[in-house]
């Protein structure tokens, strides 16, 4: 029925596979590569699958505004099946009434201005511990893994606001292992994603799991599952005790329970649980660690970063997160690191036929948005591949989904509802690094800043540095 459509051009296809040869790893960068060939819109076949790909501002204000509604849907793969609760969890579930009472539920209940607000105190205990650690490290002048360092920050605002669970020594408790067991389960779903498996579109082949990424997702879904349940258990044990000491995720998801036990099943619990802690924390602790690599490149924009700093808030205190309103230019670091670096390509399904840039998409298409792509685009940025935050500062650019040549958080039905988490941790989180420390590469040669694979565009290499004190001692959370 495809090959009959109005699709766009594309490059030649393979018989069976269709392309599944063009596409290497990282996805963003092979499709902005071929996009350079076939132009801002272009189709592809992944067996029997057809995809349209988009890299133009304007061919995405038309993907999400006209056609929003008809693309706001997921394709059902393999990893929405089994790593996703059977499709459904929020970020992969089909658009429809389950869809919408979850997506809800997230964006009014669990990710508002106010919910935010209300966890201000897990951030500050969190970053406080991050800094302790760091004066550590820089009594010692070691080489910081900061990919770790931050990796665990963002982890543990996360786990603490949905689960109110300490892993890293906060509140006395340390709990290395299980904190390892359970990031290493979300590493390996962010590597799962990112994976094309082929009997997604070669269905015949289905059954063969020719790359064993079947058995990989089912054998990580029976361990997230056993972490997940233990601490929905845990609420339990604490609720039947009267023991509710903060009104975490899982305690609102288990009071909604109460109200209607047949919707609010203990899989709908983990399904919430999961999709905050795999499409939050990977995303903000990569954004910080583009933006440090940028800065540690680009000292220049680092030292105009701290004078900001300095002048707002002055070296006898820590920052706070009242003070990040007044933080333009580290604002416009941020920007510029979601510019360069924004998360994989998005990944829609047409639920009926539609027409794009006047070729006719049927129903069943897979959408690609290239925001890589887009974001470097010539005609949109000059200098488009340069780190200049400059360009934000008093620009008015929207980074929300409004203005489509800049679209990290996507744009429309489907785009990011942790947006408001998501930038007030990467702020707060990034003002105190660079508050608190001076920073330094561990050698003369730049920070390497190839991309690796996966979801979320990570660095192919993670980030290290030499920290060293810049404020008075007595100003630092005490050790
Ligand atoms: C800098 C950090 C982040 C970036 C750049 C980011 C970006 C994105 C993007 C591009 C999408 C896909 C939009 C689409 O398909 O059109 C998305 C979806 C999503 N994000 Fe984020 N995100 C970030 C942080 C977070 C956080 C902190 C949370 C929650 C704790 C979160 C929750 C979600 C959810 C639930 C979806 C799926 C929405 C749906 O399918 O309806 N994200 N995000």
């Amino acid at each position: 029925k495809a090959s009959n459509a109005n699709l766009p051009p594309g490059p030649r296809a393979l018989p069976f596979i269709g392309h599944f040869h063009l596409l290497k790893s990282p996805l963003a960068r092979s499709l902005s590569h071929l996009s350079s060939k076939y132009g801002p819109i272009f189709s592809l076949r992944l067996g029997m699958k057809p995809v349209v790909v988009v890299s133009s501002p304007s061919l995405a204000q038309e993907c999400f505004t006209k056609n929003d509604l008809p693309f706001a849907s997921r394709p059902r793969l393999a990893v929405g099946k089994y790593l996703g609760y059977d499709y459904n969890t929020v970020v992969m579930g089909p658009y429809g009434a389950h869809w919408r009472t979850v997506r809800k539920i997230q964006t009014l209940e669990l990710l508002s201005l106010k919910k935010v607000e209300m966890f201000a105190e897990v951030r500050y205990e969190e970053v406080s511990s991050l800094l302790r650690n760091l004066v550590e490290s820089s009594d010692r002048e070691a080489v910081v893994n900061m990919k770790d360092k931050i990796n665990e920050t963002i982890f543990s605002v996360i786990v603490k606001m949905v689960a109110n669970k300490s892993y890293y020594g906060c509140d006395g408790v340390d709990n290395r292992e299980d904190a390892k067991e359970f990031r290493e389960a979300i590493d390996e779903t962010f590597m799962l994603m990112g994976q094309l498996n082929l009997g997604d579109y070669i269905p015949s082949l289905g059954w063969l799991d020719l790359q064993g990424l079947i058995r990989l997702m089912k054998a990580l879904h029976r361990k997230r599952d056993r972490i997940l349940q233990g601490l929905v258990d845990e609420h339990r044990k604490l609720r039947s005790e009267g023991e509710i000491f903060m009104p975490d995720f899982v305690h609102m998801l288990l009071d909604m329970k109460e109200k209607d036990p047949e919707y609010f099943t203990d899989n709908l619990i983990k399904s919430v649980f999961v999709v905050m802690i795999t499409a939050g924390t990977e995303t903000t602790a990569g954004t910080l660690e583009w933006a440090l690599a940028l800065l540690l490149n680009h000292p220049e924009a680092l030292h105009r970063a701290q004078t900001e700093l300095d002048h707002h808030i002055g070296r006898e205190r820590l920052v706070q997160e009242s003070d990040l309103s007044k933080l333009e230019y580290l604002r416009a670091i941020i920007n510029e690191t979601l510019r360069l670096y924004p998360p994989g390509p998005t990944i829609h399904e047409s639920t009926e036929k539609c027409t794009l840039a006047g070729y006719t998409v049927p129903k069943g298409t897979m959408l690609l948005v290239n925001s890589y792509c887009i974001h470097r685009d010539p005609d949109s940025w000059p200098e488009p591949l340069s780190f200049k935050p400059e360009r934000f500062m008093g620009s008015g650019i929207d980074i929300k989904g409004h203005d489509f040549r800049m679209i990290p958080f996507g744009s429309g039905r489907r785009s990011c509802p942790g947006m408001g988490l998501a930038l007030r941790s990467v702020e707060y989180v990034l003002a105190s690094l660079l508050h608190g420390f001076e920073w330094r590469r561990e050698s003369p040669e730049l920070i390497d800043m190839t991309e690796g694979g996966g979801l979320s565009l990570p660095r192919m290499v993670p980030l290290r540095a030499i920290v060293t004190r810049r404020l008075s001692p007595h100003v630092y959370p005490i050790v």
